[in-house]
C-alpha cells in the first residue's frame, strides 16, 4: 500500500492505493498532520509501505510530516521535486524551481494524459493556469487569488460583509444580480472566476486553434464546470503527476 499526499496551502488531501496500480482504497481531506494520522488509523488492515508526497508547504513544515510518517509507520517518503524537464516536459520558468510544484505535478500529469497540447486549471486557495504546447513546451501560466481568499478578503477588510457558510452554499443557486450580501459576494466571486478562465480558454485558442484539452482540478472546480463543459474534471489530477515524478517499483 502506497500513501499519496497532496499539501496545498489549506488543506492536505491524502489517499491510500493499493500495489502501483491506480486501486485506491481510501482517501480524503484534512487540515492537519494531526488529523491525517487520526484519519489513517481508522483504515481497517492499513499497511503501509511506502509514500510519495508533493507539499507546497515550508520545507521545515514539509520535514516534520515525513518524520510523523517515518515514526508512525516506519515508512520513507518521496517527495516531489522540481526538475527542468520530466516525462516529456519542459518546465516553462526562467527559474525552474520557482515553479510551485502543485503546478509542475499537474502539469506532468496533464500531459501524460492528453499527449499534446494542455491548458491546466487549478482552483484551490490560488488559482492557476498553465499552458504546455503539442511538443511539451511549458509556456508558463497565471495565479489569482481562489475563492475562499476573495471571500476572506472583502470579510476581512469591511464591516459590514458577515455571513455564513450555509448561507453561502445556498447563494450559489442562481448566478443573477444578488439581492443580499451573500448573494451579491458569492456570485460575484463565482463570476471573477468564470471570467479568469473564460481569458484563460480565449488565449489557449489563440495559441491552438481547437487543439488542445483542458484540465479542470482543485476543490472549486465544480464552480466553473459549466463554463468548460469540454473540460477533462480530474480531481486526482496532481496524484497522477506525483506517481509520474515519483515512481515506485
Ligand atoms: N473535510 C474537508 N475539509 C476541507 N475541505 C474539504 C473537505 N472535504 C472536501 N473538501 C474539499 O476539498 C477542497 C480542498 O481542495 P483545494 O484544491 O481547494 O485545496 P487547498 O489546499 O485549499 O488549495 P491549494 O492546494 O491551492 O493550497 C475544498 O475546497 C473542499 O471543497
Ligand atoms: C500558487 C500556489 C500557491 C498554488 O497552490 C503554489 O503553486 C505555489 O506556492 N507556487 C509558487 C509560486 C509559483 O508557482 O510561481
Ligand atoms: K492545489
Amino acid at each position: 500500500m502506497i500513501l499519496e499526499l497532496d499539501c496545498g496551502n489549506s488543506f492536505i488531501k491524502w489517499r491510500v492505493i493499493v500495489g502501483t496500480g491506480s486501486g485506491v482504497l481510501s482517501g480524503g481531506v484534512v487540515d492537519s498532520a494531526e488529523q491525517l494520522l487520526l484519519e489513517l488509523q481508522l483504515i481497517p488492515g492499513l499497511a503501509l509501505q511506502h509514500c510519495r508526497l508533493v507539499s507546497v508547504r515550508s520545507d521545515d513544515e514539509t520535514a516534520q510530516l515525513m518524520d510523523l510518517l517515518a515514526q508512525r509507520f516506519g515508512i520513507a517518503s518521496c517527495r516531489a521535486r522540481s526538475a527542468l524537464v520530466a516525462a516529456g516536459v519542459r518546465n516553462g520558468y526562467k527559474d525552474y524551481d520557482r515553479l510551485g510544484l502543485d503546478r509542475w505535478l499537474a502539469i506532468l500529469g496533464a500531459y501524460h494524459l492528453a499527449g499534446g497540447a494542455c491548458l491546466v486549471l487549478d482552483l484551490g486557495t490560488a488559482v492557476t493556469s498553465d499552458f504546455v504546447a503539442a511538443d511539451g513546451e511549458h509556456l508558463g501560466g497565471f495565479i489569482c487569488p481562489g475563492v475562499p481568499l476573495m471571500r476572506n478578503q472583502l470579510r476581512t477588510h469591511t464591516r459590514r460583509i458577515r455571513y455564513d457558510d450555509v448561507a453561502a452554499e445556498q447563494a450559489l443557486h442562481a448566478l443573477t444580480p444578488g439581492r443580499s450580501t451573500v448573494e451579491a459576494v458569492e456570485r460575484g466571486c463565482s463570476l471573477m472566476l468564470r471570467g479568469f478562465v473564460h481569458t484563460q480558454l480565449e488565449l489557449a485558442k489563440e495559441y491552438w486553434g481547437e487543439d488542445f484539452q483542458i484540465f479542470l482540478t482543485g476543490g472549486d472546480a465544480v464552480l466553473v464546470k459549466e463554463v468548460l463543459p469540454s473540460a477533462r474534471v480530474m480531481p486526482d489530477l496532481i496524484f497522477i503527476g506525483l506517481a509520474i515524478a515519483c515512481p515506485l517499483s
